[in-house]
């Protein structure tokens, strides 16, 4: 623009700044936030703006356990939308912590993707295929930093009478597979909406039935979230909530936090309309189904709820079901 209209032009009205989202570096992050920049300026007709917020979670190399869970990725975003350097922010649901943050809300949940783990093994292989190839002396070695998915692995390796390693990785996607492509490892694991939101799902060699792996509370899903200060704002961004989404997730981190579990706990929980598509059963029906087991996958609790009530009532339900059946024995030393 330039002033040179200015002389004879009406006064027009100043146009709204750019929404600022902040997000973090990582290809992850980067592609989260995209997608929900385009889908708020859609909604809302706002230009939005990426504002890079580096977090200690980026840059250490100690293990993710030992630096207090996932939460280190967003307690940054956090401080910048209280501080009013960012208007609003996208965060992986699945690492967000269950407890309610002052001050902030959770303006939209936007729908899920798909919600299960994949696995990408070398020569195309299954996780089936993997294991049966393997002896006890030569187990496959399956590399995951997740609790929740070496308790699973190694209860479901018990069940069919097949050896495995588990190995504890970390690092971003590209690292992870990097292990599988040079050979280290046999196979790793991960989240299959990440994969797909990196344009890479075409990687994964089997998408794992949830059968054998229950997704963590809220993977697959977004969060998007700004300061409660801003009541027009949470309207506006609104317009990206999924109502059967939200209710889902509900469900699942209720549980999660009745269980006193952190995200970094052996806890896996799926809720959805029918999500085992079983005939006959109503689609308005919320199932909850939940695993929690001890890392080497000795002893595993499953349990699954349904209800029409209210999504946090079902996982606070199920959370007291498990408790009671022994499950805070299970998970070892609980997160904070
Ligand atoms: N723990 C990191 C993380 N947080 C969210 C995702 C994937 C995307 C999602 O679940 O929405 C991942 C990577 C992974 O688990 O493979």
């Amino acid at each position: 623009m330039t002033g040179q209209t200015s002389t004879t032009s009406p006064p027009s009205p100043e146009p709204a700044p750019p929404l600022r989202l902040g997000t973090r570096r990582s290809a992850l992050a980067m592609a989260q936030s995209g997608m929900v920049a385009e889908a708020v300026v859609a909604a809302t007709g706002r230009q939005v703006e990426l504002v890079e917020i580096t977090t200690y979670g980026d840059t250490s190399r100690e293990a993710l356990a030992q630096i207090g869970g996932t939460g280190v990725f967003v307690s940054a975003l956090r401080d910048a939308l209280l501080a009013g350097t960012i208007d609003f922010a996208v965060h992986s649901l699945k690492d967000l912590p269950t407890a309610a943050p002052e001050g902030l809300v959770l303006a939209a949940v936007p729908e899920r993707e798909d919600p299960r783990d994949a696995l990408v093994a070398r020569d195309g292989l299954t996780l089936a295929e993997l294991l049966e190839k393997a002896d006890p002396l030569h187990p496959a070695r399956i590399g995951t930093g997740s609790p929740r998915r070496t308790a699973q692995l190694h209860a479901w390796a018990r069940a069919e009478g097949l050896a495995i390693e588990t190995v504890p990785i970390r690092g971003n996607v590209d690292t992870r597979i990097g292990y599988v492509r040079d050979g280290r490892l046999d196979g790793v694991i991960l989240a299959a909406a990440g994969l797909n939101r990196l344009g890479r799902l075409a990687e994964a060699t089997e998408v794992i039935d949830t059968s054998v792996m229950l997704p963590a509370p809220g993977q697959g899903a977004l969060a998007i979230e700004c300061a409660a200060g801003r009541p027009e704002l949470a309207a506006a961004l609104a317009a990206l909530d999924d109502a059967a989404t939200r209710a889902a997730v509900t469900a699942e981190r209720t549980l999660l936090a009745a269980l006193e579990a952190g995200c970094s706990a052996p806890v896996g929980a799926l809720a959805g309309a029918n999500p085992a598509g079983v005939p006959g059963n109503a689609d308005d029906e919320l199932e909850l189904r939940a695993v929690v087991g001890t890392v080497d996958g000795e002893t595993v609790v499953q349990m699954s709820a349904t209800g029409h009530g209210a999504p946090d009532e079902l996982g606070r339900g199920l959370a007291a079901r498990l408790l009671a059946a022994g499950a805070a024995g299970l998970m070892g030393e609980r997160a904070k």
